[in-house]
C-alpha cells in the first residue's frame, strides 16, 4: 500500500470537529453544507447536517448502514428535496452548478442490461460539454480516449457493459467521471464488490484528483485499512457525529456515537 501522510491540521480539533456551526473556515471554494435536513414521507432520514467538504482533500462519507450516506449525497446534488437547509459551492447553490458535478451512483441503482459499449458509456459524460445532439468533438474522443487508458480499460472499449466484471464496470464508470472534467466527483460506494486492482486504481485516481484541487466526496462503509486513504471524514448516523480530518474523526468516542457500540475499525495511529 502506498505511504500515506498523516499530518495534521494547523486548526485546532474543535475547530475542526464541527467546523460550520462554531468557527466556519469554509472558502468560496468549498461545499458547505449547512442545516441540511431530509425527510422521505414521515421518516427523517437526516436532521441538521452541517459540514465543509474541501477541496484537493479525498473525503469520506462513513456510518452504518442507513445512517443517510446516500442520501446526503443525493441531498447534496438535488437528487432528493432538502426538507431544510441549502448546500452551496463557491457561494452559490450547488444545484444550480451541476454542470460541475460528476456523480457515480451505487452498482445496484445501474441499469447493467442497457445496451451500450464501454466507449459509449465513457462519451455520456462528454455530453454536458457537447450537447445532445452534436456530434462528438476529437477533444472529446481524446479524453474519453485517454479516461479509459487512465483506469485500464481502453482494450474494452467495444464490449458491452453487461459483459464486465464488478471491478472494470466501476472503473468505466469512474473514466466516464473523468471524461467530464468536472470540478466535484461524487461516488457512492465505489468499492463495493471489487477487486484489489480495481481498489489500487480508484484510489490512484482519487488521489490525483484531489491533488489537481478537485472535490472528490466518497460515500464509504469499510472502517478497514482502505479508510487510510481518506484526508477528511464525514462521520454520519442520521446527524453528523463528527467531521474533520481522518484522525480527529476516528476516535473510539466518535465511532461509539455513530455505531451505537464497539466496533472494529483500521488504525494508522503510531
Ligand atoms: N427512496 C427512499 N424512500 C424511503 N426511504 C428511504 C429511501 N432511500 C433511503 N431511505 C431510508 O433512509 C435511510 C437512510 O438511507 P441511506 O440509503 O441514505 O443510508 P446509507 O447510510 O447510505 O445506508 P447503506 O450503507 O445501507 O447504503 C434508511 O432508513 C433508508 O431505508
Amino acid at each position: 500500500m502506498r505511504a500515506v501522510n498523516f499530518s495534521l491540521e494547523a486548526n485546532s480539533s474543535l475547530d475542526r470537529v464541527y467546523p460550520h456551526r462554531d468557527n466556519p473556515v469554509a472558502t468560496t471554494a468549498s461545499i458547505n453544507i449547512a442545516r441540511v435536513g431530509v425527510h422521505y414521507r414521515t421518516q427523517e432520514a437526516l436532521r441538521d447536517v452541517n459540514c465543509i467538504v474541501n477541496l484537493g482533500r479525498l473525503t469520506g462519507i462513513f456510518g452504518p448502514n442507513g445512517a443517510g450516506k446516500s442520501t446526503l449525497m443525493k441531498a447534496m446534488l438535488g437528487l432528493v428535496p432538502l426538507s431544510s437547509g441549502n448546500v452551496l459551492y463557491q457561494g452559490k447553490p450547488l444545484m444550480q452548478q451541476l454542470e460541475k458535478v460528476a456523480y457515480v451512483p451505487q452498482r445496484s441503482q445501474i441499469d447493467w442490461t442497457y445496451p451500450a459499449t464501454v466507449w459509449d458509456v465513457v462519451m455520456m459524460g462528454r455530453v454536458k460539454k457537447t450537447g445532445w445532439l452534436r456530434s462528438f468533438s476529437g477533444v472529446s474522443r481524446q479524453v474519453a480516449k485517454n479516461a479509459l487508458e487512465r483506469v485500464g480499460m481502453i482494450e474494452y472499449r467495444d464490449r458491452p457493459i453487461g459483459q464486465l466484471s464488478g471491478g472494470q464496470q466501476q472503473r468505466v464508470f469512474l473514466a466516464r467521471a473523468l471524461a467530464q472534467q468536472a470540478e466535484i466527483f461524487c461516488f457512492d460506494e465505489p468499492l463495493v464488490g471489487i477487486d484489489q486492482k480495481t481498489q489500487s486504481v480508484i484510489f490512484e485516481v482519487f488521489h490525483e484528483l484531489a491533488a489537481d484541487n478537485k472535490i472528490v466526496l466518497v460515500v464509504n462503509h469499510d472502517l478497514g485499512e482502505s479508510i487510510t486513504h481518506f484526508d477528511d471524514l464525514i462521520l454520519l448516523n442520521r446527524e453528523l457525529i463528527a467531521t474533520g480530518s481522518r484522525q480527529q474523526v476516528l476516535t473510539e468516542q466518535n465511532l461509539y456515537s455513530a455505531y451505537s457500540g464497539k466496533v472494529m475499525y483500521y488504525s494508522d495511529a503510531a
